[in-house]
């Protein structure tokens, strides 16, 4: 019988994806509108102590194009946290003027594929534990979409053994690290927790590195033949400075 991988997961992960109702915000009065950006404001300022605290992660981008305004990309060590900051985001005056565009629920994953060094559980090692709770780069631009492996005739990723998945995986490892410093990546894992079996979230400084990884691992054998790609968004960053000047109408 072909043998799972053992993963290593981290933090849980909400991607929530907003629309602003720009006819509302049109209409809201000043006062309202200030209230709105306040609050927002305030709850940033608490999921930051959070990220300082070293309890969890976010980051929020506008997003390009029509699918959607805003994307918060929310870390937390359980689900319940993540439901919590859906809520309290709903239930804030921002929230009045937030309308539901997309959601993506999964967990930060590594894999073992390769064999333990030194016979160390890489779970216990520091490094290890940093990349399955990790801050997020507050890099100037998002993408994120979500893939499945192929199970389809001859290209059945449930198939093959281990080691072959282990070596395609380790070959697209190498295409990922020629793009260190330029792009990192945040591999979510959401077999069970939502529609896709992983997310993929990178962070660039340049958009155009994002074009060029994804291009590039179009060739790799573990996406070429293997990978089945959903819908993508891109963004850039919103830093809370610049919500105000964002919203401004
Ligand atoms: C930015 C660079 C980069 C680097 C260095 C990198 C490295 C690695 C390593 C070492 C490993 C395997 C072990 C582990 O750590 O889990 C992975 C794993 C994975 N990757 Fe990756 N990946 C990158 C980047 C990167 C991209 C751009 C994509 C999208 C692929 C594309 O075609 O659009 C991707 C996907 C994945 C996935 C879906 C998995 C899990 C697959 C599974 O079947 O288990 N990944 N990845």
């Amino acid at each position: 019988m072909v043998e799972a991988v053992e993963t290593m997961d981290g933090w849980y992960s909400l991607h929530d994806l907003r629309t602003i109702d720009w006819t509302s915000w049109k209409l809201a009065s000043e006062a309202e509108r200030k209230e709105a950006i306040d609050s927002l404001d305030q709850l940033i300022a608490k999921w930051e102590e959070v990220e300082e605290a070293g309890n969890g992660s976010q980051v929020l981008h506008k997003v390009v194009g029509q699918k959607a305004d805003l994307i918060f990309m929310f870390l937390r060590p359980t689900m319940d946290e993540l439901s919590d900051m859906e809520t309290e985001l709903n239930k804030s005056k921002m929230g009045e003027f937030l309308l539901p565009a997309h959601s993506y629920v999964s967990v930060v994953e590594l894999s073992k594929y390769r064999p333990a060094k030194d016979g160390v559980d890489p779970e216990t090692l520091p490094e290890t534990q940093k990349r399955l709770k990790p801050i997020l780069p507050k890099w100037e631009h998002i993408c994120f979409y979500p893939m499945d492996r192929r199970r389809t005739g001859d290209e059945n990723w449930y198939t093959l053994e281990k080691d072959e998945r282990g070596k395609m995986l380790y070959e697209h490892s190498k295409t990922g690290r020629k793009y260190a410093g330029k792009v990192t990546q945040v591999i979510t894992g959401s077999i069970g927790l939502d529609d896709w079996e992983w997310g993929v979230t990178l962070f660039a400084h340049e958009p155009l590195q994002f074009k060029k990884i994804v291009y590039e691992m179009r060739f790799d054998e573990v996406s070429s033949r293997y990978g089945e790609f959903g819908e993508f968004f891109v963004g850039n960053l919103l830093p809370r400075e610049d919500i105000p000047n964002y919203l401004e109408v």
